[in-house]
């Protein structure tokens, strides 16, 4: 392995209670809100449709002139116990709020900045109404973080000259004090998701993506970072030079899933993914019909699909200006939270569970039971499935308790009933196993 100063920290999983937290969890929301949301992806009367958050790299506005929409900044429908109800009703158990994203607004009233919620309209800490309303509703608080950061004139793309070098230093200093601003005002902030970090000159200053970890779990005990925050001495990102992860979780797979039969590769560490409904929107945008906007069917696929593969989902909402959700939001919100209610118990606490794929969906493991959570239902009535050796399936129920036939049909095969009276949508069935049984079986393979 090649010596490294600034590389993983730990090899495999992190086995601490707050990690399992983290992982228990599995569902999770994305709140992006910023100064983005007021003009909603379009300026000076052209509509832009690539993301709204990135409205000001697009339309090419001046970082002063972008940020004199601070002048307009005031949410009078914003509720924060509203937004708490609307995410306990969908059933996530946490959600990552964009402290400061691009643009360089901050949502809670640093005093590094002078581009905070306390210079708008509206005043108050908006962070930490959110962070004591979810608390209160018993859901963990993430923040997400950029570090690229538009409004700073010490930020830099890449170091070029001995000024960049000073300047950049100066950011990073700025950087650190407001991560230390944030740990310290809000002391319940469970995680840090860095974004923004691909730039060459944080490639280039590996050292302080060490640092900014550590500094921030000598603050927080038990806090979780993200893999994303982090470059090795080399520049490597995510994972070091030699391969390993670090962070305390791979946060790679923004608007994309791994493949369940081709990435499996993804169970041997932690992950999260994150996902918007419009192709590509985090934050507000007023048209969202310049794209293809995902179902909620859709959205409970991937939900399940990460889960099934030993990982989190973040679903993203982007709040109105006025603080109050779009109509497709709460549906969205209202329909997860429906299904949630009567089958979460295939999310919340469960792991991959390491059977082969099968066309009709996917599977899901907590202690002893495994849980097939049917998509496709197939024309044959019965679900085929494939146990690992020496592993027996010893009856499978459907949610509301009622047993469906299980008909051994080969060697570690067998075939499991469709309900009778098939549910309208996705459902689950719960095998009860029976793991490391050895027994001569009848089966003889063909001589060929
Ligand atoms: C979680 C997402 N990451 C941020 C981001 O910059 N992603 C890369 C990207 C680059 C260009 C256009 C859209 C997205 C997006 O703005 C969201 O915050």
């Amino acid at each position: 392995e090649i010596p490294l100063k600034y590389g993983a920290n730990r090899l495999g999983k992190r086995s601490d209670a707050a990690m399992k937290k983290f992982r228990d969890n599995r569902l999770g929301a994305f709140i992006h809100w910023g100064l983005y949301a007021i003009p909603g992806g379009e300026w000076n009367g052209k509509m832009y449709n690539g993301a709204a958050e990135w409205l000001k790299s697009w339309a090419k506005v001046p970082a002063d002139e972008w940020l004199r929409l601070m002048d307009q900044w005031n949410p009078e429908k914003f509720n924060a116990k509203v937004w708490a109800k609307m995410a306990r009703k969908m059933g996530v158990k946490y959600v990552k709020i964009t402290t400061k994203h691009h643009e360089g607004f901050c949502l809670w009233p640093s005093k590094y900045s002078n581009y905070t919620v306390a210079q708008t309209p509206y005043k108050k800490d908006i962070l930490g109404e959110l962070v004591k309303a979810y608390n209160d509703e018993g859901i963990d608080v993430h923040f997400y973080f950029s570090v690229m950061d538009w409004s700073h004139p010490d930020y830099r793309y890449d170091i070029k000259s001995k000024d960049d070098e000073v300047a950049f230093a100066r950011f990073l200093e700025f950087t650190d004090n407001q991560l230390k601003e944030l740990a310290t005002r809000y002391p319940t902030v469970k995680d840090f998701w860095f974004d923004g970090t691909w730039d060459a000159s944080i490639k280039k200053n590996g050292w302080w993506t060490a640092h900014a970890e550590q500094m921030l779990k000598d603050l927080l005990p038990g806090v979780t970072i993200n893999s994303r925050l982090r470059a090795d001495d080399y520049g490597k990102r995510h994972f070091d030079s030699n391969g390993h992860l670090m962070g305390d979780y791979e946060s790679g797979y923004e608007r994309r899933l791994p493949d369940p039969v081709k990435d499996l590769k993804v169970t041997r560490w932690d992950w999260e993914a994150c996902m918007t409904l419009p192709e590509n929107q985090w934050g507000y945008h007023k048209d969202w019909s310049l794209s293809y906007v995902k179902t909620p069917l859709e959205v409970l696929e991937r939900i399940v699909h990460a889960v099934s593969m030993g990982g989190n989902m973040v679903v993203n909402f982007g709040p109105q200006a006025d603080g109050d959700f779009r109509r497709e939001e709460k549906e969205m919100a209202d329909a997860i939270g429906k299904w949630m209610q009567q089958y979460g118990e295939c999310i919340y606490g469960c792991d991959y569970a390491g059977w082969d794929k099968q066309p009709w969906g996917y599977y899901t493991h907590k202690g002893k039971e495994v849980y097939m959570i049917v998509f496709n239902p197939p024309y044959s009535k019965h679900l085929v499935v494939k146990t690992p050796k020496g592993t027996k399936i010893l009856k499978a129920t459907v949610t509301n308790g009622k047993e469906v036939a299980v008909t051994e049909t080969a060697r570690n095969e067998y075939n499991v009933d469709m309900p009778a009276k098939a549910p309208e949508g996705p459902f689950v069935i719960k095998l009860q196993i029976e793991e490391n049984v050895s027994s001569a079986d009848k089966y003889r393979d063909a001589l060929t």
